[in-house]
Order: C-alpha cells, then sequence, then structure tokens
C-alpha cells in the first residue's frame, strides 16, 4: 500500500505518495500560509526537479534519496502559467518562487535553508513575508512512520470552513432543486402553453442563464472557493439538472428541441476553443478541469455536453428514457465521487479497488431520486402519462444498471459520461418501448 506524506501548503500545496506525487490546491488559503512537512520514512519515490533561481532549465527529475527525507513539492507559477516544480526536503529545505495567480502576487525567489532542525516550514503571503522561513519554535516533531498523515494544526480551522462549504454546496443543489420544482410540478404552471415566448427567444435566455451559472464558477473558482475536484462535480451535478428545468419553457413545437440544444451546442463550441487553446480562460480551466491542464476540457466535460445535446435532440421531455440518462450522469455519478472520496476509503469493491460501496450506493440512491423528480416534473407538465409506481421501479432499474457499468474497472479506458447515459438508454429503451 503507498505510503503517503502529506504536506499542507497555503496556495498549491501537494500530496506525495509513495508512488506518485499529485497536487490540490488549497481553496482558500488563511492569511498566512502554514504549512507543514510531514514525511514518510518511506516516502523514496517523491523526487524533485531542480529549478535554479532565474532559470528554467529542466534538469530532470531526482529521487530523494534519504529514507529518512522528508519531501514536499510546491507548485508554482510564473505569471499565469504553471511553469515549474519545486521540491522542499529537510534536511537543507528549498524553496520556490511561490506565485499566486489569484491574488496577483509574485512571491520571493528560490532560497535554500541549510541547518534547519525542524520539519516544518512556513510560506507566508509576500506581504506578510517575503520569504519562505523555516521557523524552529513553535514545532512538533513530525512522526516519521511509514503512512504517517499529520496536518498541521494550523490549516485544520481551514480544512473545518471547507468542510462546512462542502456540505453546504452539497445541500444547496437538491434545496434549489426543490424551490424550482415544487410549484412547477403541480402542472398548473404550463410556461410551454402560457408564455409563447419564440423558442429562439428562450434559447437565448437559457444560454445566458448557462453562461452566468458557468462564469460564476469560473469565477468561484478564481477566489479559490472551492477544491478543483469539487469545483469540477458540482459544475457536473448541476448544469444538466438545471438544463433540463428549461425545457418545458420551450415551446410544444417539435422543433423546439433543436432550438435547445443550442445551448449546449454553445457550450461544445466554448469547451473546444478553450480545450484546444483558441480561446484563453485559465478559470474555466481551473473550474472544470482536474489537474489544471486545459486539454482534460476535451474529454470528460466535453463527452458531457455532447450527451446534453443527444439527450434533447434524441428524448427530449417526451420520453423518461433521457431524462433518466442525464440524472444518472449528472447527480448520480457526481455524487458518487463526492460521496466515496469522502466516505468510501474503507469499503471498496472487491472488483475495483477505486470505487467504493458508499459511492456506488450514493450514485443509486441520489441517481434514482433525481430521476423520478425529473420524470415526475415531466409528467406533470403533462410531456407523457406515467404510473408512478412502474415508472419508479423502471427508473431504480436503470440507475441499478448504470451503477453497476459506472463502478467497472474500465474508467480508463471508457469516460463514465458516455458509458453511464448509454447504459441507461440501453435499458431504459428495453423498459420503456416507445
Ligand atoms: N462508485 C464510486 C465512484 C467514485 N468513487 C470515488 O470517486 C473518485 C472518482 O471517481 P471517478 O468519477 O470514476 O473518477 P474520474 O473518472 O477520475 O473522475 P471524473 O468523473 O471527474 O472524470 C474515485 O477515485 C473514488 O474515490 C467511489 O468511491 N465510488
Ligand atoms: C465539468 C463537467 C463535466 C465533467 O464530468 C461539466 C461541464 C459543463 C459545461 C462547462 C457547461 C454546460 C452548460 C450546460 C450546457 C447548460 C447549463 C444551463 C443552465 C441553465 C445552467
Amino acid at each position: 500500500m503507498a505510503a503517503e506524506v502529506v504536506g499542507l501548503v497555503g496556495r498549491g500545496y501537494s500530496i506525495c505518495t509513495q508512488s506518485k506525487i499529485g497536487f490540490q490546491e488549497v481553496p482558500k488559503p488563511a492569511a498566512t500560509n502554514k504549512f507543514r512537512c510531514c514525511a514518510s520514512a518511506q516516502a523514496p519515490a517523491c523526487s524533485f526537479r531542480d529549478t535554479p533561481s532565474g532559470q528554467n532549465e529542466d534538469v530532470g527529475w531526482r529521487p530523494v534519496l534519504a529514507a529518512s527525507s522528508r519531501a514536499l513539492r510546491i507548485r508554482y507559477f510564473d505569471g499565469s502559467q504553471l511553469r515549474r516544480h519545486q521540491l522542499i526536503r529537510a534536511p537543507g529545505w528549498a524553496s520556490g518562487n511561490f506565485h499566486s495567480k489569484s491574488h496577483g502576487r509574485r512571491h520571493s525567489n528560490v532560497e535554500t535553508l541549510t541547518n534547519c532542525e525542524t520539519q516544518s516550514v512556513e510560506v507566508c503571503s509576500l506581504r506578510e513575508a517575503p520569504v519562505l522561513s523555516c521557523t524552529g519554535d513553535s514545532q512538533e516533531k513530525v512522526d516519521l512512520s511509514a503512512g504517517n498523515v499529520q496536518p498541521a494544526p494550523e490549516v485544520v480551522p481551514g480544512k473545518e470552513r471547507l468542510k462546512h462549504k462542502y456540505l453546504l454546496s452539497v445541500a444547496a443543489l437538491p434545496s434549489l432543486a426543490a424551490v424550482l420544482y415544487a410549484p412547477l410540478a403541480t402542472g398548473d404552471i404550463a410556461l410551454h402553453l402560457e408564455l409563447k415566448v419564440p423558442d429562439l427567444g428562450v434559447a437565448i435566455f437559457t444560454a445566458a442563464a448557462a453562461l452566468v451559472w458557468v462564469r460564476l464558477f469560473d469565477e468561484l473558482a478564481r477566489r479559490n472557493v472551492f477544491e478543483r475536484k469539487l469545483s469540477r462535480k458540482l459544475v457536473h451535478i448541476s448544469s444538466g439538472l438545471l438544463f433540463m428545468l428549461f425545457w418545458p419553457v420551450f415551446s410544444a413545437n417539435p422543433n423546439s428541441r433543436l432550438y435547445a440544444a443550442l445551448v449546449p451546442a454553445a457550450n461544445l463550441v466554448r469547451l473546444a476553443a478553450v480545450g484546444t487553446g483558441l480561446i484563453k480562460s485559465e478559470d474555466t480551466v481551473k473550474a472544470i478541469s482536474r489537474e489544471g491542464d486545459r486539454r482534460e476540457l476535451l474529454g470528460g466535460p466535453l463527452y458531457y455536453v455532447i450527451v446534453l445535446i443527444a439527450a434533447t435532440v434524441c428524448f427530449w421531455r417526451q420520453s423518461p428514457i433521457g431524462v433518466s440518462a442525464l440524472a444518472l450522469m449528472c447527480a448520480g455519478d457526481g455524487i458518487a465521487d463526492i460521496v466515496g472520496r469522502r466516505f468510501g476509503k474503507g469499503l471498496k469493491l472487491p472488483y475495483n479497488k477505486s470505487k467504493s460501496w458508499a459511492g456506488s450506493a450514493a450514485m443509486f440512491v441520489t441517481g434514482t431520486a433525481t430521476a423520478l423528480l425529473y420524470v415526475t416534473y415531466f409528467c406533470n407538465f403533462g410531456f407523457y402519462e406515467c404510473n408512478m409506481m412502474h415508472t419508479a421501479l423502471k427508473v431504480a432499474a436503470i440507475a441499478l444498471a448504470a451503477t453497476i457499468v459506472e463502478s467497472l474497472p474500465i474508467t480508463d479506458t471508457f469516460d463514465d459520461n458516455v458509458t453511464v447515459p448509454l447504459t441507461c438508454v440501453a435499458v431504459g429503451s428495453l423498459l420503456f418501448p416507445a
């Protein structure tokens, strides 16, 4: 099992594991960004790259040699681009040029701190303290046992804040859906019959709402409100679900679906433009990528909007199949990730150690509930008839199939944003024949 060496840094901190080094970003750094380097005696795999001050030459990754190495890598920026990585190690800490794009401050130049006897280092923002420093006074000894993870006490309040935000945002989404759903689901407000707004107008309005939504997450990402992975998942969960809420506003004209599809189509173009580098948008990349690489937008997010387009054009609001597929892809798959990461550390699936029972159970329950909510929503508008008991069973069967497929160890080859909706369509077509 990989022993974790965890260092918590202010802006841009790192997690080293025995086998790889990954990054996570601190969502909202404290005014003074402290971190403590925690080490594992078994962390020889953490490596570092020498990046001498002022030079860009890549001298390659080198292993940290000593078994007692305390390794911590800082990710830092030069301008808006991630340029170099720097490892901090002890004894003889090396510190890096640490630049926070979001705060527009460039931190001090590379320093090498020697003869530092403690295993802690503080990173302060430029305003508070211009250099990385090694402090000897307030530090506790770090236990070097393998796999030991010791978050710095200073970081705990920040973590707590994050936890609250995390829970609040997860709770906010169903609440928002419930508030919108309650009046609309009565069926009295048949917007598509009453409003008589041209479909193009509705599409433009929805596209504007989508833009506001996407920009909101860009802004939140810019301010580091959410951790990158959480931000991505919140966009993933909310976008498709909110989009479907707008469907009843379109007219009864069979072509209205094409106007509706213009909304994800516009987002497809934007994603492609940002993903290929045609348009530069660091904040969009930050809001919806896993690792901060713009090319990631050409994977999962692009498939996601393609599925939105396909479900809109092929199924629209006339069938529970497309609705279920989107509910499972957005809510089900999204919640599986959030719950799985949070509560799924212990009980992994026997056939896929990177997924958990907690994640899959959450996907099944949330996916079924969300799909049913939306099916009822469209039923109440009179888009199709449904016997709720039968429909509930069929939707649960679709959700079960999608959950099983999502849990399979095929994620490296096939994206969940493709496999989950395809499974829903396959099973749904059997259960809800035209
Ligand atoms: N049934 C599931 C699904 C997901 N997870 C957790 O969620 C993480 C992400 O899963 P997944 O969405 O499959 O990963 P990616 O494909 O990397 O992420 P994305 O969907 O954002 O592309 C997993 O590592 C696991 O911790 C889980 O525990 N159980
Ligand atoms: C991060 C995503 C998937 C990774 O699994 C989702 C990317 C979503 C797109 C950036 C934005 C899609 C917007 C929708 C087409 C419309 C939303 C409409 C609404 C009114 C908010």
